[in-house]
């Protein structure tokens, strides 16, 4: 069976740029292009030009090598010809392929926000894609609140759809605007609008209001549409627009769908896709969310002990894709949770082999459980595990052992009378029978800690050099006088571009930071020794 193209526009850069605390600067729109080009999309909308100087600046030029380059703008304004009309001119004189054009589909709407006739609304849609087409470029129509509308008053939404599309809009796409319509009722009206645009023109655009904007993009799909608008990471005006990089892997990889449709991603570009996510969370400067579909960090990720048993068997009895096709791995945790198969999938991936019957392995899953009653979390601090897991099999040095450390915070006026907090610790270490005293300000106590901790490792300087502490969390595991501080220090070798996570549980703050902060140095000296 000949299989259908289905087309996927992307929005990041319009709708995306939309959500709140997001401004994209023209740099980072270019980054982003070269990222959404890796990807495989065939549309990348970049902006509204005209708008504002940035995205101006951005269509100044053709950004895109395969993708088209399509300019986002409204239809015309009532009262004026498309040749009249500033607004429009400027979208299509940008160096855009093509041309999307919100319009309203909903007489509410055209009443209210344009307070113009719906004849009129309906002659600005017609204009516009003639001029769009006249200027050379592919038109379409984000046909806006189209779902609402067609709930309000069905014939004057077709009626809108229909214009666009007999003056030559090559898609008109259906927008679920505000983001409240189920996945039954997409179905349902994108059913009943091929009766005047045929599937293969029809684009949806929905809104994550109700969490379904993925199911509702997929349900358009089922019904017809041929165009499927969405994000990176779903981001979106609100909660958000369909997630591209949940619906790629979906399209690609379940059979309702990847028996009838093919799309411009191919099997070595979905295994880039977790990458491409990351990469634009690392741009947006935010944390991947963990649990994301197919590339968070626990999409496959295993935690009872009675599932890693039978994954250790075989992958497939607990996931639903394999990992890597989409270029994520398959994590088995350690926790109270754990059996030994956990401990076992969890040591391979960190290289050490042991068998089931190893009475090593017993002794560390009762050590694990009890370290786990008292406070420690290893899933989340895959360094202090595998130390812990080494030590237990006598694998890891001696470097140095920690004779003492004193740490002190004093406010004070300083000598210009200015009210000041500084932070000083002094740690004693050991090294081959040697004591070594470091002393250290910092912009507070761990801060402090870490600076005197690795300011003189003597021998083992060279080995931590490009370690830089990245984040530090602290939660406070049971309220009152029980209470016992969680810390959890991610650490990064600036020479290898290591990351790993190390952990601390103690009732005292600082000897929680502390653990955790020796725990980080060790595994980094481990690492070295291992290389
Ligand atoms: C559903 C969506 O996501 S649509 C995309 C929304 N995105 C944005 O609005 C971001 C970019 N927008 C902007 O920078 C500005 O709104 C601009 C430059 C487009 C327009 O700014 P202004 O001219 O100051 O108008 P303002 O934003 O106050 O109001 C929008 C105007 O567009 C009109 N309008 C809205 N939609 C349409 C449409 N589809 N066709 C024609 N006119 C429209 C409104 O009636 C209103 O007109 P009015 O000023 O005569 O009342
Ligand atoms: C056009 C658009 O972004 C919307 O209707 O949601």
């Amino acid at each position: 069976m000949t299989k259908e193209r289905l087309y996927l526009f992307d929005t990041t850069l319009r709708d995306g740029a939309q959500t709140s605390g997001i401004d994209f600067s023209v740099n980072e729109k270019i980054v982003i292009t070269e990222l959404l080009e890796r990807l495989g999309v065939d549309y990348i909308e970049g902006g509204y030009p005209g708008a504002n100087p940035g995205d101006t600046e951005f269509f100044g030029e053709k950004r895109t090598k395969q993708a088209l380059f399509t300019a986002f703008g409204m239809t015309k304004r009532v009262g004026r010809s498309a040749s009249n009309d500033p607004g429009l001119q400027q979208v299509l004189a940008s160096r855009s392929d093509a041309c999307c054009f919100v319009a309203k589909a909903w007489d509410y709407h055209v009443e209210i926000a344009l307070g113009c006739t719906n004849e009129e609304n309906l002659d600005s849609i017609h204009d516009t894609v003639s001029a769009t087409i006249a200027a050379g470029k592919e038109a379409l129509i984000d046909c806006e609140h189209f779902f609402d509308g067609f709930k309000a008053n069905p014939d004057y939404a077709l009626d809108c759809a229909r214009t666009a599309y007999q003056a030559g809009a090559r898609w008109v796409v259906l927008c679920d605007t505000n983001g409240g319509t189920l996945p039954d009722e997409i179905y349902h009206i994108v059913t009943r609008v091929q009766e005047v645009v045929p599937g293969a023109h029809l684009g949806i655009h929905t809104h994550d209001d109700t969490g379904h904007a993925v199911a509702n993009s997929l349900a358009a799909v089922d019904a017809g549409v041929r165009q499927i608008q969405g994000t990176l990471n779903g981001l979106g005006e609100r909660c958000g627009n369909a997630n591209l990089i949940t619906l790629i892997p979906t399209l690609k990889l379940k059979n309702a769908f990847s028996s009838r449709f093919e799309i411009g991603v191919s099997e070595e570009q979905l295994k880039d896709v977790t990458s491409i996510s990351h990469a634009f969370d690392e741009i947006l400067n935010r944390s991947p969310d963990r649990q994301a579909p197919y590339v968070g960090e626990t999409a496959f990720a295993t935690k009872a002990g009675i599932h890693a048993s039978a994954i250790l068997k075989d992958p497939k009895t607990y996931e639903h894709v394999a990992p890597e096709v989409v270029g994520n791995q398959r994590r088995v945790l350690v926790s109270d949770q754990a059996g030994k198969s956990n401990l076992m999938g969890e040591l391979a991936r960190v290289g050490i082999e042991v068998d089931k019957s190893d009475p090593n392995l017993d002794r560390l899953l009762a050590l694990v459980k009890e370290r786990e009653a008292e406070g420690y979390a290893y899933e989340a601090a895959d360094a202090s595990f595998e130390l812990l897991a080494r030590r237990e099999l006598g694998e890891v040095p001696r470097y140095f052992d920690v004779n003492s450390f004193k740490v002190m915070v004093e406010r004070r006026f300083n000598a210009i009378g200015d009210l000041i907090t500084v932070s000083e610790a002094v740690v004693k270490v050991d090294i081959d029978g040697e004591t070594r005293m470091s002393v250290a300000e910092g912009n507070g106590p761990v801060n402090a800690l870490d600076m005197a901790l690795r300011k003189d490792l003597g021998k083992y300087q060279t080995a931590i050099e490009g370690l830089e502490l990245i984040d530090y969390k602290v939660r406070i595991l049971n309220g009152g006088t029980g209470a016992v501080t969680r810390v959890l220090i991610e650490s990064h070798d600036t020479k290898t571009q290591r990351r790993w996570f190390t952990i601390g549980v103690s009732p005292n703050i600082v000897d929680a930071s502390f653990q955790a902060l020796v725990d980080s140095i060790t595994f980094a000296l481990l690492k070295a020794d291992l290389a």
